[in-house]
């Protein structure tokens, strides 16, 4: 298994005139110069791009047979977003190579990034695959929105080196990525795979144990279940879901987490008065826990509200708008100011 080599303290941009080490086993996380990139729909193609716009060298492979021209396609389109943010020294679109095969796509990898359907029994069999295609040590993570490692990792010859790295939509514009092992993962693969994702400019969130669902989308979920009720009982529109975040929670959301926020309700007495205060609103039936049906009805009324709320925008249209806001905020929380003085 790699070690990881943690030898300059600060994430800094990968750069493009180091030489390029033999043994991709040794490299440390600070010197990896080509990822692979392993289904390349929304979120492999979204990976890809944010690692191009840091400057590395990119292979992609994806079995469906128009994938290399969406491919470019989706690449394109957050090209001007991730030139707004500030590309790293030498990045460049035309230094991904779409392979034809998933062999030549890790060959020469040093980190693989694999986001293929959500789908437990394809994951294990192309986790499998990828470990032994790809050269001994390298670290291979996977996207997956909520299996645990420990069921995917079980068929790969060497499952030390498989991790989840958990990005989320779009993985060039939202920070966060959520590293874990399986029950036979490597300890150093995960320590491995946190560094270079620091190093690759992402925030990250290392777990210690498989908490189902991981942090993050635990959170979405619950938000999203009561949502899905709300709207198959009629209590709120999609409309008035959307607008009860964006014009509600969510504008705090960005600045401080749901812990902090909740502090601030508590006036001067902090979170203490907030749990003396509400403490007791929580055994309120505020939510309902079990997930609802998600039967035609529902299905329905919702792909509807989302027609509705779209307003006429396209999918391009509205992956434009939501790309344009996200900077500000970056922006806004001096977030991109902080990058700007780690590199
Ligand atoms: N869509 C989202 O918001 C997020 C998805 N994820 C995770 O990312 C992964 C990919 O999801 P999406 O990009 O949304 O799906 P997608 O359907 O957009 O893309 C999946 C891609 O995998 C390709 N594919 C099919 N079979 C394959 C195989 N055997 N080997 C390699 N590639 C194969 C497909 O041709 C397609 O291009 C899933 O594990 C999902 O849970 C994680 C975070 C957010
Ligand atoms: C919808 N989803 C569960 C696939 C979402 C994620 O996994 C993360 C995200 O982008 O919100």
């Amino acid at each position: 298994m790699t070690s990881p080599e943690t030898t300059s303290p600060e994430p800094a941009s990968p750069r493009t005139t180091s030489p390029k080490t033999t043994s991709p086993e040794l490299t440390a996380p600070e010197n990896v110069r080509r990822v692979a990139c392993v289904g390349a729909g929304v979120i492999g193609g979204g990976w890809v791009a944010h690692f191009l716009a840091r400057g590395y060298d990119v292979t992609a492979w994806d079995p469906a047979p128009d994938a290399g021209r969406k491919l470019r396609r989706l690449v394109d389109a957050a090209w001007p977003a991730l030139t707004s943010l500030g590309l790293a020294e030498g990045a460049s679109a035309d230094r991904l190579t779409v392979t034809d095969t998933l062999e030549q796509a890790v060959a020469e990898a040093e980190f693989v990034q694999e986001s293929a359907p959500e789908k437990l029994d394809l994951k294990r069999d192309l986790l499998a695959r990828l470990d032994s295609a790809t050269p001994p040590g390298v670290v291979i993570a996977s996207s997956t929105s909520g299996y645990p490692m420990t069921d995917m990792q079980t068929t790969a010859a060497d499952p030390s080196r498989l991790v989840v790295g958990h990005p989320f939509n779009p993985p060039y514009l939202i920070p966060l990525v959520e590293v874990v092992g399986g029950e036979r993962t490597d300890a150093t693969a995960v320590a491995w795979a946190a560094r270079f994702y620091e190093v690759a400019g992402k925030s990250v969130i290392t777990m210690d144990n498989e908490v189902p669902g991981f942090i993050a989308n635990r959170l979405q979920e619950a938000l999203w279940r009561e949502a899905l009720h709300m709207v198959a009982s009629g209590e709120a529109t999609v409309r008035d879901i959307d607008l009860s975040i964006t014009e509600g929670p969510g504008l705090r959301w960005a600045v401080m987490g749901p812990m902090l926020t909740f502090a601030l309700a508590g006036g001067e007495g902090g979170m203490a008065h907030m749990l003396d205060h509400f403490g007791p609103s929580l055994k309120s039936p505020w939510t309902r826990l079990e997930a609802p049906e998600l039967d035609k009805e529902l299905y329905d009324a919702v792909v509807a509200g989302c027609d509705e709320a779209a307003d006429g925008r396209s999918i391009a249209d509205l992956v434009t708008e939501r790309d344009r806001g996200v900077i500000e905020v970056l922006r806004a929380t001096g977030r991109l100011d902080r990058e700007e003085d780690s590199r």
